[in-house]
């Protein structure tokens, strides 16, 4: 069944500070990752790079001695103190900062039970301060000797803390028998079912239901199940997230997520409380930080497939990110008549709600210059772009000649969307909408408005890369032969 959904990526869009001149620095948050240890020393640089990348300001690790020179080596943007062994120094940081990541790359060992019961005692003192809790701190929680303090500590702290377990870090939760590959069974029925759409979940939904549980069991924290579907809850209101992600499941993905959280909760109270109510707030900065890693991995992934590894995702946090803040707009080159045709493989038969074109290819109307480097492109495209100026007639009027190049050069199930642009200006457009539905009823190609300027619609471009968020245009090569058949035309090329 359809579940009520919610934009996700409008939601990023609300949540993500806007950038005045007035702000100095550290008040987009300050961010503290606990983690690392001798193995592990990518995981908290992974978390706090990211954090970074998703608009914190500052980001601090504190690990032990021995992975600090590796963490230090590998950026220079990491404040890193050596200090996990003294806590009153690591208490000290604490106060330093607006949110604290801790678990990645920590480690196991016993010794550890007693700092981290110190650190939470910390987070309980300062109301503000947000905990987001991965990795071996959950291991903390459901298997280590310390578990039954650590677990009670947890139940104190309620919403301000953020768990965010993988299947098999939840099972370690679960005192019956659980079994994973039923319930990623399950989870995959439900990603087909409402592939690329965030919304609202029952709390007696079968993937939801003990996750939710859980919630209740830790006086209503705040869960984050991560999996081929997202799940957040606090155990009154769940949510789910099943936008497209990275196929190539490369390990450093979870410590992502921990750290674009570790900045998106700082954000909560950017949610107009006019839209939100309160107690929804941090929960929907869960909701947001989720939808935001999946997109980005999923960009990381067009763009490298089986050889992604979590440094591309994270080296594409810089575009996509600023896009879904709306800070970057490059409108200029969408104007009219401009011809895009996609040259790398797009998934438009899952309808995801975000595309990313890599080598995205652009031509102005009719400068015969640039034709023949353009027929070669038709060739390789899955998918066509063509858009024009709403403000512009002229730019309108040339669609009839761009598709008979696309009929003539293009493979045959080449998908064609078009796109009025400037959907954003107020006055009346040149290009009436009666103009478009006869341009359909003669095509068979439905006409998509949008603006690249404000993003309405989600066509969003930025630099060379053409982000198509939230919804699926597409017109099939079948529409347009049963449009034509009907008019009792018949072509070679549809
Ligand atoms: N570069 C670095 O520094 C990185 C460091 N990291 C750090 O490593 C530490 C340990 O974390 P962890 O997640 O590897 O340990 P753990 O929870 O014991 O799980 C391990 C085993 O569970 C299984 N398994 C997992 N998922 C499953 C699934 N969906 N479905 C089914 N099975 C699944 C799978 O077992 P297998 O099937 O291979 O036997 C897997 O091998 C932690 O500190 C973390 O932060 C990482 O962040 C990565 C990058
Ligand atoms: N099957 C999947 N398809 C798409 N995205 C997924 C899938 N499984 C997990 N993810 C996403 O990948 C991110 C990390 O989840 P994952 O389960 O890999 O965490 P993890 O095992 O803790 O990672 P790490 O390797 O850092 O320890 C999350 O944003 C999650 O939404």
């Amino acid at each position: 069944m359809q579940k009520a959904q919610i934009n996700g990526s409008a939601l990023i869009k609300m949540l993500l500070p806007k950038l005045e001149s007035s702000m100095y620095k550290g008040q987009n948050g300050k961010i503290l990752v606990i983690g690392g240890s001798k193995e592990y020393t990518g995981a908290p640089y992974y978390a706090g790079v990211s954090s970074l990348k998703a608009g914190g300001d500052i980001a601090h690790i504190i690990c032990p001695e021995e992975a600090s020179i590796p963490i230090k080596s590998y950026s220079p943007e990491l404040i890193v103190h050596p200090c996990l062994n003294d806590i009153q120094e690591t208490l000290k940081w604490m106060d330093a900062c607006t949110s604290v990541v801790i678990g990645p790359g920590l480690g196991r060992e016993e010794k550890l039970g007693q700092t981290l019961n110190e650190i939470i005692d910390k987070v309980q003192d300062n109301k503000q301060l947000k905990l987001v809790g991965d990795a071996d701190f959950l291991w903390f929680i459901s298997q280590s000797s310390h578990k039954f303090v650590i677990q009670e500590q947890i139940k104190q702290l309620g919403k301000q803390v953020i768990l965010t377990p993988n299947i098999v870090e939840f099972q370690r939760f679960m005192h019956h028998e659980y079994n994973i590959k039923e319930y990623q069974k399950l989870e995959l029925e439900f990603f087909e079912s409402n592939r690329n759409t965030c919304g609202i979940l029952d709390n007696d939904e079968v993937i939801n239901k003990e996750v939710a549980q859980l919630s209740r069991a830790f006086n209503n924290c705040i869960i984050l199940k991560k999996g081929v579907v997202d799940i957040i809850t606090d155990g009154v209101t769940s949510y789910y997230v099943a936008t497209e992600g990275s196929l190539k499941r490369c390990g450093g993905q979870g410590d992502i997520l921990s750290g674009v959280l570790g900045a998106f909760v700082n954000y909560s109270e950017n949610l107009p409380s006019d839209q939100f109510e309160q107690s929804q707030k941090s929960l929907l900065s869960v909701v947001a930080a989720s939808h935001a890693t999946r997109l980005i991995s999923y960009a990381g992934y067009l763009d490298k497939t089986i050889s992604l590894t979590a440094p591309d995702i994270i080296n594409n946090m810089s575009q996509v990110t600023p896009v879904l803040a709306n800070h970057v707009f490059l409108s200029d080159l969408l104007d009219s008549g401009v011809l895009f045709i996609l040259t790398k493989k797009s998934n438009f038969k899952s309808q995801p709600s975000i595309h990313l074109f890599n080598n995205v290819q652009w031509d102005t109307a009719g400068q015969e210059r640039y034709r023949t480097i353009t027929n070669a492109y038709y060739r390789g495209a899955d998918g066509i772009i063509l858009v024009f100026d709403l403000y512009k007639r002229d730019s309108f009027n040339n669609l009839h000649s761009w598709l008979k190049e696309v009929e003539k050069h293009a493979k045959n199930d080449v998908h064609i969307i078009i796109i009025g642009n400037k959907a954003d200006k107020e006055e009346p457009a040149e290009v009436t909408e009666a103009d478009m539905q006869k341009f359909t009823a003669d095509t068979g190609i439905q006409i998509y408005t949008a603006s690249a300027k404000s993003g309405k619609n989600g066509l969003i471009k930025c630099q060379r890369k053409l982000i198509w968020v939230e919804q699926c245009w597409k017109s099939k090569k079948n529409e347009r032969k049963q449009a034509c058949e009907a008019k009792g035309e018949q072509r070679s090329h549809y």
